[in-house]
């Protein structure tokens, strides 16, 4: 993991992707959601679109796909009765031409005034030659009564006394040049006739396609004898086997029925397509926003940027992890149109033009994401964002893509609000391009006849020239065109990116610090300075105290700082005041500092502005008055400086869950990596060993206990070799053998630095080398602990168990050190005489020295049964102090 010395910027880069990288690989179901996303959303499109488009292109013929052949009549075929006479009839305007209704018409050639005459009566006597009939029996002309009604003159003539037809013959004359003859048969007369029904074709007994045989047989010998009359010639017209007609059951013509409907809706599924599309290249920001939103939410954020991580790179980063995920994703869309059905709209897109708008897309997209996730701390308000925006995108999509060929209405000046905002928001703006590459490449669903907005629809393809030029027929110049869209689209992206960055720095939230809103005009911004001791703009070292404040030490914390000896003072501050929204100031002109070398304990009741004053260091955040020197580093304006040498614990740790201690500390040691050549795996392990984690190193940190957390938060501000490290209650549930090791690592690393610490157990504040107790923002006490042992003593507590307390007390009074009573109580009353203790308050050891030596000299001082003294303690001043203050 060694990399060589680079710029500053690169070091953070590396360390933040990596983070990302490791966020993406432990967060599997996250990682999954963003890969999968595309993929499933089009799968979905695809698998509705082909099983519709199967049933729409399913070919339902009327035919059936089996072959007869043709058939004459059987040998010795005769009409065994008069079911099979072939009944025949003429054109009566035809017949006349060639008189008393036996003529079939004729043909008038008017350029060679040929007269072409056909004998109707001729053509029946062949045919019935042909077919070995018998005219007169089996060919009959058919009476001119029954030509009325064909159909029941072969089906049902037989029951009225008129001979039942095979089949009837009808000769009409079209035009000048064409005849027309219409021959019916009956289906189920075949039947009756024995050498018929003894016939099965293909194991089934099919009637109606013998009957269609002889009706061919029929057929042929009609056509043959009209072919040899025209060519005056005898013609052999020999008939091939061809696909007879079936007839078409009813459920067959359900489903063609049912395929011409589904077509229609495989039109409009194909009007849906985009919205599969926005919805696979948009959910994914739906998680990517979740993951920031739990990184800022747990004051990630702030940490890292007390750790010294840029705005700009920590937002960089961000939209190249979003921007990664959005590059898979539009690569999926386009390689899943170029190979599957249905999304024709990729294929006929110029790629480049499609794979620029998507990529746009994903610009703006996870631009506005983290926009927003700049005012969002917790997932559900980041979920409620989320589904609020992906609905609205959803909605425009299906109205941008379902009536593209209506979007035109948006942009005219009635609606031009409308159309503004469509073209701010990213999602809107992207519905209405993907609609208008819908228009041009997905046919037409039938309601787009409903609208004619004059816009030019009828291009196949998606090209260059479509993307920066629209054609159109009325009065819509005003609607932009794909490439002004896109271009409407990036600028709002830039536009989101450069408020996410700007209002993360003048906003005061969680992330940290306020700048002045004008900061961008400031020059120091542009150009901070690095040089330590830069006292030029600080208005005095010497710390303001109230008139009224006449407490020594305090006066001598607020003056002790001087140009000569600032040097020696690792920390230094002055004068500092922070309130919160204008509010009664949390930290209210807190004068302190500290040289290096030394523990400084920080004490006070909760909400004394002990945290305050850290985050004042640590950049979180902004003092409202007065400043604090980090090693001769404004903490406020040289942040970048001061974030190089301060280690940081916080009072609640920050952890990446899913992450291990290990990744933990590689991260942290190079986003502050000071000596680039120092060998990462020796400092990440000798800091595992330090804070005892060695064994759990690997797992992830979700998996530890709070003690052990709380060491790895211990562990990442000892990365880098800070020169002030910063605990804000750092044992905090840490077990009490882990406590006194913790604090055994504590004095061995202040040699050469100072580490300043907040807590609220008065036993482990005994290490301090300094301790400063606050009260309500001010500094109330100050000094070494014996100074302020001494200084707020109440002295010693002799304590004397006895069973008489009377000889005892009168003992101690017959004395001359008169220690005062401070309290009788029974210690222990289980036995029938109970203990009695006495409690005496002595202000000196002198006192307690020759007192003691009185009583055990004394004859009665057997009656002293048990005793004990006890020195002040830290918790002594301390209780005495904040009680006093609170009144
Ligand atoms: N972000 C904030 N917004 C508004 N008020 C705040 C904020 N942070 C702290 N305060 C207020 O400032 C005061 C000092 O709080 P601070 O956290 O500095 O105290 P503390 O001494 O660290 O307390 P504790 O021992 O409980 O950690 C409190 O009244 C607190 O309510």
């Amino acid at each position: 993991m060694n990399i060589k010395n680079k710029p500053l910027w690169f070091n953070q880069f590396y360390p933040l992707l990596y983070k990302q990288f490791l966020l993406f690989k432990t967060n599997r179901i996250i990682s999954a959601i963003r890969l999968l996303s595309p993929i499933i959303s089009l799968l979905i499109y695809i698998l509705i679109f082909v099983s519709l488009d199967k049933k729409a292109n399913t070919v339902i013929t009327p035919y059936s796909t089996e072959s007869y052949p043709s058939e004459s009549f059987p040998t010795g075929f005769k009409s065994p009765c008069c079911s099979y006479v072939i009944g025949y009839s003429f054109d009566q305007g035809l017949g006349r031409v060639h008189g008393n209704g036996k003529g079939i018409g004729g043909v008038v050639d008017s350029d060679h005034l040929n007269k072409l005459v056909l004998d109707g009566e001729l053509i029946m006597q062949r045919v019935a030659n042909s077919l070995d009939l018998t005219i007169g029996t089996d060919v009959v002309p058919v009476p001119l009564e029954f030509r009325t009604n064909q159909t029941d003159l072969v089906e049902k003539g037989g029951s009225n006394g008129v001979p039942t037809y095979f089949a009837t013959l009808y000769f009409y004359r079209l035009n000048d040049s064409m005849i027309f003859y219409n021959l019916l048969y009956n289906g189920t007369s075949p039947r009756t006739n024995p050498l018929v029904t003894a016939i099965s074709y293909h194991g089934e007994n099919r009637m109606e396609i013998k009957a269609i045989a002889y009706a061919t047989s029929i057929q042929i010998a009609i056509e043959r004898e009209f072919l040899s009359v025209f060519a005056k010639q005898d013609v052999d017209l020999s008939v091939n086997s061809r696909k007879a007609p079936t007839i078409l059951s009813w459920d067959k013509l359900q489903k063609t029925v049912q395929s011409k409907v589904t077509s229609e809706v495989v039109q409009s599924v194909k009007a849906l397509v985009m919205i599969f599309v926005f919805l696979g290249q948009t959910f994914p920001t739906i998680v990517f926003l979740s993951t920031r939103v739990e990184e800022t939410g747990s004051n990630m954020r702030a940490y890292l940027r007390t750790s010294g991580v840029y705005d700009e790179v920590y937002i960089l980063v961000w939209l190249i992890d979003g921007m990664i995920g959005h590059l898979w994703n539009t690569l999926v869309i386009m390689v899943i149109g170029y190979t599957c059905p249905g999304l024709d709209f990729v294929y006929k897109c110029n790629p480049l033009i499609l794979f620029s708008v998507l990529m746009v897309y994903g610009f703006t997209i996870y631009s506005f994401t983290l926009f927003f996730s700049s005012f969002i701390s917790t997932l559900k308000s980041s979920v409620i964002l989320s589904v609020l925006s992906f609905t609205l995108g959803l909605f425009s999509v299906l109205v941008f893509c379902l009536f593209s060929i209506a979007s035109p209405i948006l942009y005219m000046p009635g609606f031009r609000i409308v159309g503004i905002v469509t073209t701010i928001l990213p999602f809107t703006n992207i519905a209405k391009v993907l609609g208008d590459i819908q228009l041009i490449t997905a046919p037409m669903p039938f309601w787009y006849g409903l609208f004619d907005t004059g816009l030019k629809y009828h291009q196949e393809n998606f090209t260059a020239r479509t993307f920066f030029h629209w054609e159109y027929d009325g009065d819509f110049s005003d609607y932009p065109t794909c490439f002004e869209s896109i271009c409407f689209m990036l600028l709002s992206g830039l536009v989101s990116l450069f408020l996410c960055w700007y209002l993360d720095k003048v906003v005061e939230g969680a992330h940290g610090g306020k700048q002045s809103p004008l900061f961008l005009f400031d020059k120091k911004y542009w150009k901070p300075s690095t040089k330590e001791y830069d006292l030029e703009n600080i208005s005095s070292l010497r710390g303001t105290v109230a008139d009224s404040h006449q407490d020594p030490d305090i006066v001598q914390e607020a003056t002790n700082v001087n140009l000569d000896n600032i040097k020696n003072y690792a920390l230094v501050i002055r004068n500092l005041v922070k309130s919160y929204n204008g509010k009664t100031p949390a930290v209210d002109g807190l004068n302190l500092s500290s040289e290096k070398g030394k523990i400084l304990c920080l004490l006070g009741p909760n909400g004394s502005g002990k945290t305050t004053t850290i985050n004042c260091l640590t950049q979180q955040t902004t003092p409202n008055l007065g400043y604090a020197l980090v090693c001769g580093y404004n903490a406020h304006t040289q942040s970048q400086c001061t974030s190089k040498i301060i280690g940081y614990t916080p009072q609640f740790d920050v952890h990446w869950p899913h992450l291990s201690a290990r990744q933990h500390l590689a991260i942290m040691y190079l986003i502050k990596r000071t000596n680039p050549l120092l060998a990462i795996d020796d400092e990440v392990e000798s800091i595992l060993k330090d804070i005892r984690l060695t064994s759990v190193a690997d797992n992830p940190v979700c998996t530890y206990s709070g003690g052990m957390a709380r060491r790895l938060s211990v562990g990442l501000a000892l990365i880098g070799n800070p020169k002030i490290i910063i605990l804000d209650e750092p044992t905090t549930g840490i077990d009490s053998s882990n406590r006194q090791y913790i604090w055994r690592l504590i004095k061995s690393m202040k040699s050469d630095r100072l580490i300043l610490l907040t807590t609220h157990s008065m036993e482990e504040a005994e290490n301090a080398d300094k301790i400063a107790i606050m009260q309500t923002g001010k500094l109330i006490a100050v000094g070494t602990p014996i100074h302020l042992k001494t200084r707020y003593s109440k002295g010693y507590t002799l304590k004397l168990v006895t069973k008489d307390p009377v000889t005892v007390g009168n003992m101690v009074n017959s004395s001359t050190f008169n220690p005062t009573l401070t309290e009788e109580k029974v210690s222990n009353s289980t036995h029938t005489t109970p203990d009695i203790e006495l409690i005496y308050s002595i202000e000196n050891m002198d006192t307690v020295s020759n007192l003691l030596q009185y009583l055990f000299e004394h004859p009665d001082s057997t009656q002293i049964q048990e005793w004990s003294l006890d020195g002040t303690k830290i918790l002594d001043v301390y209780l005495k102090l904040i009680p006093k203050h609170q009144k």
